[in-house]
Order: structure tokens, then C-alpha cells, then sequence
């Protein structure tokens, strides 16, 4: 009965059709399609129809949900002000975190939980516009306002940098949305799920979530990661690096996962992507022999790389600064964060654990000027 499973390993805390994460073959089904296919064939936009709806959309659905996010991808004054205001001082995901928060302000209805993904999808339309506005801010040039011309990724890479990515920029900036978008009961999922189990309107929902990715042993390792490429340098310098790792038995970021007993299957399109936007690009080398070193060295304890050993390396390619980095794994892993909240509130029991005491009881109170 009093089991303790620190980090709620192995427990399983309700039942879900958004998303199989097959840990010992290394696969992922988004509502039964093969993470593989859709990160090479599909859009974000068609993604988010999938999960909304547990089905593929026909080509005028899918024009529909098009249109309906570039609609709401426009921020409120108040949240525009408030990213300009903030944006040079507060860190990108503080700002991100806060700037979700506000949203629920100006929705008059924002405690009415009748269609949850419908409120979630006006967030995540609007998310990439806050990280875009926050750079631009940050770098002292004018903001870019969405274009509803284009999709989801070419508007945020048009709205980042002010003018229209090419064809393989935008093709490989969606296929990082598709391949954060969602991944089980992750901790910033669990985060939304245990919000929303209260009752709590989205914006709450979805704001424990951006504050749960933050952390370096989640979505923050995308930006760790760099650091730690940047430190090695050159790739003749990975053998050096993990072996002093290995021997203080620090832990390396962009490897190790709870759930995956081989390599996570998104590295491959993050490094494939990479690859086509620079095939020399010296950062993918140093990952490449720093992933090299830990599998030959840790392999054999399952510890392999995990999905932010190659995202950093991509964003960079597409000019993304690194202390935005976490923020997009933000702005991509809503989509799964709104399927599961709706799933919550559509069979809901609020989430209330124990934890198993271990202090004493029965310790007599002494006032204070008698202690
Ligand atoms: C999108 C994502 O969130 S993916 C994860 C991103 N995070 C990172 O990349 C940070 C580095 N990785 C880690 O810290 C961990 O692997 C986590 C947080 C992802 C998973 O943690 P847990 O499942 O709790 O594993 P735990 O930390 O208990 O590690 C188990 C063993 O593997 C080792 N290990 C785990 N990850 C690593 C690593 N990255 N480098 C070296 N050793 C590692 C631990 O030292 C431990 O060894 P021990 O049994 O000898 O003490
Ligand atoms: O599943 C997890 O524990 C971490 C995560 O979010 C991911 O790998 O995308």
C-alpha cells in the first residue's frame, strides 16, 4: 500500500488514445499513424486535426483548420504590450509562460470548458507569435505581424526573421512542430492533466505545462544541449569530454530517456533535416561523435540519445537564438498538451496521489517565549 515509485515510475495514471510510445522498439503512433510518415508527408496543421478529431482530414478540412489558425494568430494589445515590455529583461520561456497566462484575460469566456481544444488551439496559434515578437524585441528591430497566407511554420520562420523562409527552412521548421508535438505522459503533460483535473480553465492548464518543460531534465535540454556542443568544440574533443563525464558519473544532456531502451526515433529527422540544411555543419559533428562515445560507453545501460540531442542543431540552422529553443519544444508539444487536456475533462477524476509520511507525529507545541 505504501510503495513509493519516486519520479512515478511505472505508474500508470489513466487511459489515452493520443499517443503509443513504443520505448523498446523506438517508435511513436500519433492516434495510430507512424510518427515516421507524418514527420516526412504531413503539416502541423494536419497534426492537430488528427489529434482533435482521431481521424485524417479530407482537403477541405484541412484548408479549414489552415484558415482557422492563421485567423487566430494575432495577439490581443494587451499581450503585445506586455511581450514588449518584457521581452529584453524576462528570459523566453518565463515570457512564454506569462504571455499564455494572460491570454485568459481576454476571454470573456475563459472558464468555460465545453469545447477545451477549441480554446487550446487559439493559445497555440498564438504561441509562435509571442516567441517571434519576443526575439525581434530582444535583437531591437520592429515586430512582424502573421500573415494568414501562410502556414504554420513558414509564418512563424516569416514573423522571426521578416522575410519568407525557402521551401526546405519551412518544410524542416514543421517537421520539428510534428516531431515535439506530443509524447505520452511526459512531466509537462502530467502537469496539464493534474490542472485540468481540477477543473481549472485551459490557460491555467497550459500554463503549468510551459512551466514544467522549463526544467533541463525536460524540454530545457534543448538548449543544454548546446552548451555542452559548443563546450566540446570540435568533435576530436567528444572522447575527452564523456570520458570525464562518464567517470564522474555526470549526466550527459540529449541522452537517457524514461521510456526508450534504444534511440529515440525522432533523432533521425531532426539530424536528416540538418543535413539537408548543412551538410557541413559542424555542430551536427561534434553531436555525432559526442552520441558515439556515450553509446559506445553507456549503451549497454540504455542510456541513448533522446529527441534534443539534434533539436538544437536544427533551430540553429534556422536561425533561432538558443534561449528560444525550449520555447518552440513549447509552442510543438502544445498540440499534445490540448488532446490530453481534452481527454481529462471528457472522463475526469481529479488527480490526487499520497505520499507516504515519514516525519513524526505527536510533537507537543511550546509557545514561543517559552522555547
Ligand atoms: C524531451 C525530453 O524531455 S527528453 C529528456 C531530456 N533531458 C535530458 O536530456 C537530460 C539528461 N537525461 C536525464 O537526466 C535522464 O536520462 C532523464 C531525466 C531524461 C530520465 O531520468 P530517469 O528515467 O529518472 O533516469 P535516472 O536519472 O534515474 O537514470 C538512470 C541511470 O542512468 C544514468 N543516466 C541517465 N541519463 C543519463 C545521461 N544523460 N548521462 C549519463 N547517465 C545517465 C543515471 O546516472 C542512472 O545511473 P545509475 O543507475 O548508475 O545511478
Ligand atoms: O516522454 C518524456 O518523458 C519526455 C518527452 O516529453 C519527450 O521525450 O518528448
Amino acid at each position: 500500500m505504501d510503495e513509493v515509485k519516486k519520479g512515478l515510475e511505472g505508474v500508470v495514471v489513466d487511459e489515452s488514445r493520443v499517443c503509443k510510445v513504443d520505448g523498446e522498439e523506438g517508435k511513436i503512433w500519433y492516434a495510430g499513424y507512424d510518427m515516421d510518415d507524418l514527420a516526412r508527408e504531413s503539416s502541423y496543421e494536419e497534426l492537430l486535426f488528427l489529434l482533435r478529431n482521431d481521424r485524417l482530414p479530407s482537403g477541405d478540412e484541412l484548408d479549414g483548420i489552415r484558415d482557422e489558425m492563421a485567423a487566430r494568430r494575432a495577439l490581443p494589445d494587451g499581450v503585445a504590450e506586455l511581450v514588449d515590455r518584457e521581452a529584453e529583461r524576462t528570459a523566453p520561456m518565463d515570457l512564454l509562460r506569462t504571455s499564455v497566462s494572460a491570454l485568459a484575460s481576454y476571454d470573456d469566456e475563459a472558464d468555460n470548458l465545453d469545447d477545451p481544444t477549441d480554446k487550446c488551439l487559439g493559445v497555440l496559434a498564438k504561441m509562435p507569435t509571442v516567441i517571434a515578437r519576443a526575439h525581434r524585441v530582444r535583437e531591437g528591430e520592429e515586430p512582424v505581424e502573421p500573415r494568414d497566407d501562410l502556414g504554420h511554420a513558414e509564418n512563424f520562420l516569416y514573423t522571426l526573421h521578416g522575410e519568407e523562409p525557402t521551401e526546405e527552412e519551412a518544410s524542416a521548421m514543421d517537421s520539428t512542430f510534428i516531431l515535439y508535438a506530443e509524447h505520452g505522459m511526459n512531466a509537462s503533460t502530467f502537469s496539464a492533466c493534474v490542472t485540468a483535473s481540477t477543473l481549472a480553465n485551459v490557460y491555467s492548464s497550459l500554463t503549468s505545462a510551459v512551466g514544467t518543460l522549463q526544467g533541463r531534465l525536460h524540454g530545457g535540454a534543448t538548449e543544454t544541449v548546446i552548451d555542452m556542443l559548443e563546450d566540446v568544440g570540435d568533435a576530436s574533443n567528444a572522447e575527452p569530454f564523456v570520458e570525464e563525464k562518464v567517470s564522474n558519473k555526470g549526466k550527459i544532456p540529449g541522452f537517457g530517456h524514461r521510456v526508450y531502451e534504444t534511440v529515440d526515433p525522432r533523432c533521425a529527422h531532426f539530424r536528416r533535416h540538418i543535413e539537408t540544411l548543412n551538410p557541413d555543419s559542424e555542430l551536427l559533428a561534434v553531436a555525432d561523435a559526442v552520441r558515439e562515445e556515450v553509446e559506445a560507453r553507456l549503451g549497454d545501460k540504455g542510456i541513448f540519445p533522446n529527441t534534443d540531442l539534434y533539436a538544437g542543431a536544427l533551430y540553429r540552422e534556422l536561425g533561432v537564438p538558443p534561449a528560444f529553443y525550449t520555447t518552440l519544444f513549447a509552442a510543438s508539444r502544445a498540440a499534445g498538451w490540448s488532446a490530453h487536456i481534452a481527454e481529462q475533462i471528457e472522463d475526469n477524476r481529479i488527480m490526487r496521489p499520497r505520499v507516504k509520511f515519514v516525519g513524526e507525529t505527536g510533537r507537543g507545541y511550546v509557545p514561543v517565549d517559552e522555547r
